[in-house]
């Protein structure tokens, strides 16, 4: 039996790969609940969390089975099944007003002439999420399902407008709205929401302010928004609307959708957003509304499962350059200087990984999902004294997430439920300066902490991008009457997947990835325990 999406908001789960006996992504894996060892279990403003611990990670799959390609596929195709209106309503279909033909006259859709166009995507068209065909289980980066690693083709659905849409565009009100923490790119995907909405024929669009909260707390107003009122507002980092971290609980959120005659939600946010627009989903479904609640993941960490990347994880490797080069050039100027960079990355250490990599400035890269050791012969300690006699500098980049297990533990939660973390960056500058003065060596230590300064940048051009183009595939995917989907890049093609395929984790860094490695051999960092 196949580990079924479930239908209860699943919060911040800690799974790692590198603790897997099975190489690859989790994701590809069914995984029987009875695998899973829940260890914590809790409620918070009316949210359930659980943190999921795998504690077998053997696939749930009898590969003696000569079927057991095909029982895959059957059930890879029932996960990755998007749910629709008509799953529950009895709503009929409308020839779409989104037309990029002749301006105005979306009547002309199913004329010969429009058709050469080819400007819809059809519901059975799909991408393919792996392109590589591994050898064996031992190729590098090699993500298998069964223990010889055969070829088993797993297809996602593709984005884009629909011929047939869901709803009467001038009976539509649009809600948008923008949770957890800031992001460069907010305000470009709100822009593009709004743009392809008017363009269906949407007059009644708002801003939903300050995330989840702005569904309950008085005084603050919904925005209306229009082509005119998001024109410019990509010039600019942060949200248009705000954001927030906890708020209300799904029933309190739903009852206000109702009250404000909401029919299509636009969710931006990350894994707990995500979680959340899910259970809303849920119970509209429950209440037999007639909502389509669609999700744009934004998370600067980039740990969302499947996609390529997210939205304004660019940015913020490119941003993070700044910050590295200003530590090198202190570090290289200064007496045995040693720079030290903190970056972001709660539970994920690819901003670190690949600010690390682009700038080729850094000398150790210390992320959550690789265990390393501060002191003794293999420590990170030893290693920078080394540098520092052979170079006479050092650069060090930190993932926020990484050595939480040198530090006491806080046990504090935010408001959303998210562990509080103890400051690595701090930390270990502290036990750098002391090293140093323990064996008598000078030694300069500059640290740089840019995280709010990478946040609230604007999106870069190829983010910016990005945002366009999933923008308008939420829009899009709402008109086709799909709910509880989420819109991403898989494999270079755009695509909509089921909120719960998403989160089953946070997406971390593969310790045997060949993109880990290639950061290893870059900075040349050894084997720390
Ligand atoms: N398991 C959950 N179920 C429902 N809502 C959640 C859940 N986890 C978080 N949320 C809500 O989602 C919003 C954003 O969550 P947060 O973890 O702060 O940011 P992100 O979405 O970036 O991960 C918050 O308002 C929070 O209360
Ligand atoms: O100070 P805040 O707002 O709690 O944000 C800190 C967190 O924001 C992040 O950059 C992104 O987190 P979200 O995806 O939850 O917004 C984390 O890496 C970091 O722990
Ligand atoms: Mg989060």
């Amino acid at each position: 039996m196949a580990f079924a999406p479930s239908t209860t908001a699943v919060g911040p789960v800690s799974i790692r790969l590198h603790h897997l006996h099975w190489s690859g992504n989790v994701s590809i894996f069914s995984f029987s609940q009875s695998r899973f060892r829940r260890s914590d279990k809790k409620t918070r403003n009316g949210f359930l969390f659980m943190d999921v611990k795998a504690v077998a990670a053997k696939p749930d799959i009898d590969f003696e089975d000569a079927n057991w390609k095909k029982h895959f596929q059957e059930d890879w195709d029932r996960r990755f099944n998007l749910p629709h209106l008509t799953d529950i309503l009895d709503v009929m279909p409308r020839p779409t007003t989104f037309s990029l033909k002749k301006r105005g006259s979306p009547e002309n859709i199913n004329g010969a002439s429009n058709d050469r166009r080819n400007d819809y995507v059809y519901n059975d068209d799909r991408a393919l999420l792996k392109v590589i065909k591994y050898s064996s289980p031992n190729s590098a980066g090699a993500e298998c399902i069964d223990p010889d690693c055969s070829w088993v083709e797993q297809w996602v659905h593709r984005a884009g407008p629909r011929k047939q849409i869901y709803f009467e565009p001038n009976e539509v009100k649009a809600g948008i709205v923008t949770c957890g923490g800031l992001c460069p790119g907010l305000n470009d995907v709100i822009r593009q929401i709004v743009f392809t909405l008017e363009k269906y024929g949407v007059q009644r669009i708002v801003g939903i302010p300050f995330g989840y909260r702005g569904f309950s707390e008085e005084g603050l107003e919904e925005i209306p928004l229009s082509r005119r009122v998001v024109q410019n507002i990509n010039l600019q980092g942060g949200s248009l609307l705000g954001v927030s971290r906890g708020g209300p609980n799904i029933s309190e959120i739903v009852d206000n959708i109702q009250a404000r005659g909401v029919d299509m939600l636009f969710v931006l946010g990350g894994n707990g957003t995500h979680a959340g627009a899910n259970a809303i989903h849920n119970e509209c479904r429950k209440r037999r509304m007639k909502v389509s609640v669609v999700c744009v993941p934004k998370t600067i960490d980039n740990d969302i499962l499947l996609m390529d990347k997210t939205f304004g994880f660019d940015t913020a490797v490119e941003e993070a350059q700044r910050a590295i080069n200003s530590a090198y050039i202190e570090a290289h100027s200064a007496y045995h200087g040693i720079g030290l960079v903190k970056l972001m990355g709660r539970d994920s250490g690819f901003i670190a990984m690949h600010a690390s990599l682009s700038s080729g400035q850094i000398d150790i890269c210390l992320i959550p999902e690789v265990p390393f050791g501060l002191e003794g012969p293999y420590g990170v300690l030893r290693h920078l004294e080394h540098l520092i006699q052979t170079k006479g500098h050092a650069v060090v980049c930190v993932a926020e997430g990484a050595g939480q297990d040198f530090m006491q533990k806080s046990n504090a939660t935010d408001a959303s439920g998210n562990n509080v973390l103890s400051d690595f960056g701090v930390h270990i500058q502290h036990k750098i300066k002391k090293h140093f003065k323990d064996i008598g060596v000078p030694a300069d230590v500059k640290y740089i902490d840019p995280t709010y300064m990478i946040r609230a940048c604007r999106a870069n051009a190829s983010d910016a991008i990005l945002c366009t183009v999933l923008g308008q595939n939420a829009v899009h995917g709402a008109f086709a009457g799909f709910s509880g989907i989420t819109t991403g890049i898989c494999n270079t093609h755009y695509v909509y997947l089921p909120i719960p395929e998403v989160i089953r984790s946070p997406r971390c860094v593969d310790p045997n990835s060949r993109m880990w490695h290639r950061c290893l051999t870059s900075t040349g960092q050894p084997d720390f325990h």
